[in-house]
């Protein structure tokens, strides 16, 4: 058998740190790779019990105090500095009568591993970013907008024009008019084209929330919050573009913040003490008055300047009722792929929806022509399929109805705007003002039928 001075040189001559205990927990040796891996010398632990050895602060955790408690192998890790973790796994060794005789302890730094598994966790974290907030919301698989009116010929060459420079353009019209679809044209010709396209609805979520998808947070930050702490959309967005939407809607803590990222080109996540670097193209849409809402104090000058250094307004459909045609045929073609139908139009229907108001624009439209097509009976779709409101302009009111049932009518066709409109029961619930819950017992009670199912409704 080896000597206890060979035994010690054999110990010496591995790569990885040895720690040996007697079965009290008091240190016997240590090798040369325990030394170099940990920074502490020898001489400083030997006949030092292991409680020690914690309480003097050299290792943050015992793992042969834990072996001698659980008398089982045990591996942990421990922080042996501010920049050293080491994996540490103790086993014990029993003597005939079964009782702990040493515990051996072998100790590898694994500081370069953790700092590679935590930079594989950001980067994962920033692909998922991207693919959850740059996926298209697009319900009708058509990415080439058409550009048919003088109007919207003027906004798309606009937007072009100035796509490869960095100014901030803010896009403002009514819902459904094509605000992301143009923020995407925007970036496809931008010199960031290659980056990530970055979509955020600034009135989808409730402020503490909407702070750290943008923000991101320091691990720790808040109870609750992620042990590895959260990477922002902000951080997210750099070299691409961060279109933000609903931008009217953002609370104004926000907005104070966002004009300092935007003045800075960094940002604080929330619970870090140190500043982030980003550089990002800033698209922002809304269907406010941003000048009326800065004017009832709701948003900030300052802000409104920084964003609409380019302002173009989208006009709503019923103001360019040329395209009312071609988008019908565009969407009953696409549809009739879909459902492998064969509709057609009524030349009546056409007629008649180029007279019709269209609140809720392009998407109205698009919902509309599904909903048409999926419950015709027959593939000519005529103005006997029109919804009411649409198929003429008689008001509600009728005779030999009593009020009852002409405010259930009335609510009735509310929802069913609203649905349409929104397109999910819990967009419409929120635009009207109700749960999605009482929403969703009244579509029930009156059978309204839904135009499409999207993943998040429900
Ligand atoms: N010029 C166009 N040609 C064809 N389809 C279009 C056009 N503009 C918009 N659409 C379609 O209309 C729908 C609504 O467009 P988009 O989401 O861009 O509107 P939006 O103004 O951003 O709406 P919101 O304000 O509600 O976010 C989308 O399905 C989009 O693909």
């Amino acid at each position: 058998m080896f000597g206890s001075d060979r035994l010690q040189r054999v110990l010496d001559a591995m790569s990885d740190g040895v720690y040996i205990t007697d079965g009290n927990g008091i240190t016997i040796t240590v090798n040369t790779a325990y030394e170099r891996i940990t920074g502490i010398p020898k001489e400083k632990l030997r006949g030092l019990h292991m409680s020690e050895v914690v309480k003097r602060g050299y290792i943050s955790r015992s793992v042969s105090l834990e072996v001698l408690k659980e008398r089982r192998p045990v591996t942990l890790t421990q922080d042996v500095s501010k920049e050293h973790q080491i994996l540490v796994s103790g086993t014990p060794m029993f003597d005939s009568d079964g009782r702990i005789e040493y515990i051996v302890t072998t100790v590898r730094d694994v500081t370069e591993l953790l700092k590679a598994k935590r930079a594989q966790e950001k980067l994962e974290q920033l692909l998922s970013l991207r693919e959850q907030y740059g996926a298209s919301v697009s319900t009708d698989g058509h990415k080439e907008p058409f550009v048919i009116s003088r109007q919207m010929r003027a906004c798309y060459d606009l937007a072009k024009r100035v796509a490869s420079s960095s100014a901030k353009v803010l896009l403002q019209g009514e819902t459904g008019t094509g605000k992301t679809l143009l923020a995407r044209t925007i970036h496809s010709y931008s010199n960031v084209a290659n980056g990530p396209f970055i979509e955020l609805n600034c009135a989808a979520m409730p402020e503490s929330l909407l702070e750290s998808e943008l923000f991101g947070y320091a691990s720790g930050a808040f109870t609750g919050a992620s042990e590895k702490g959260k990477t922002g959309l902000l951080e997210a967005a750099n070299n691409g573009t961060l279109f933000l939407d609903e931008i009217g809607d953002l609370p104004l803590t926000l907005q104070a913040k966002l004009l300092k990222v935007i003045d800075e080109k960094r940002f604080l996540p929330v619970g870090a003490t140190s500043f982030k670097q980003t550089n990002f193209r800033l698209i922002s849409a809304t269907h406010h008055d941003l000048k009326k809402l800065v004017a009832e104090s709701h948003f900030r000058e300052d802000l409104l300047y920084r964003l609409s250094v380019v302002p173009i307004e989208l006009p709503p459909l019923r103001e360019r009722m040329e395209e009312i045609p071609v988008l019908l045929e565009h969407y009953l073609n696409h549809f009739n792929e879909n459902y492998e139908l064969d509709c057609r139009w009524h030349a009546d229907v056409i007629a008649r929806l180029k007279q019709y108001e269209w609140p809720g624009n392009i998407r109205e439209l698009i919902n509309l022509t599904e909903r048409l097509m999926v419950t015709s009976e027959q593939s000519l779709i005529t103005t006997a399929q029109l919804p009411i409101e649409i198929a003429t302009d008689r008001p509600l009111g009728r005779e030999g109805c009593s009020l009852k049932e002409q405010v259930e009518m009335l609510e009735k066709k509310v929802i069913e705007e609203a649905l349409l409109i929104h397109g999910t029961t819990r967009a419409a619930a929120s635009a009207l003002g109700v749960d999605q819950s009482t929403l969703v017992k009244k579509q029930k009670r009156w059978r309204i039928e839904q135009k499409r199912d999207l993943p998040n409704d429900e």
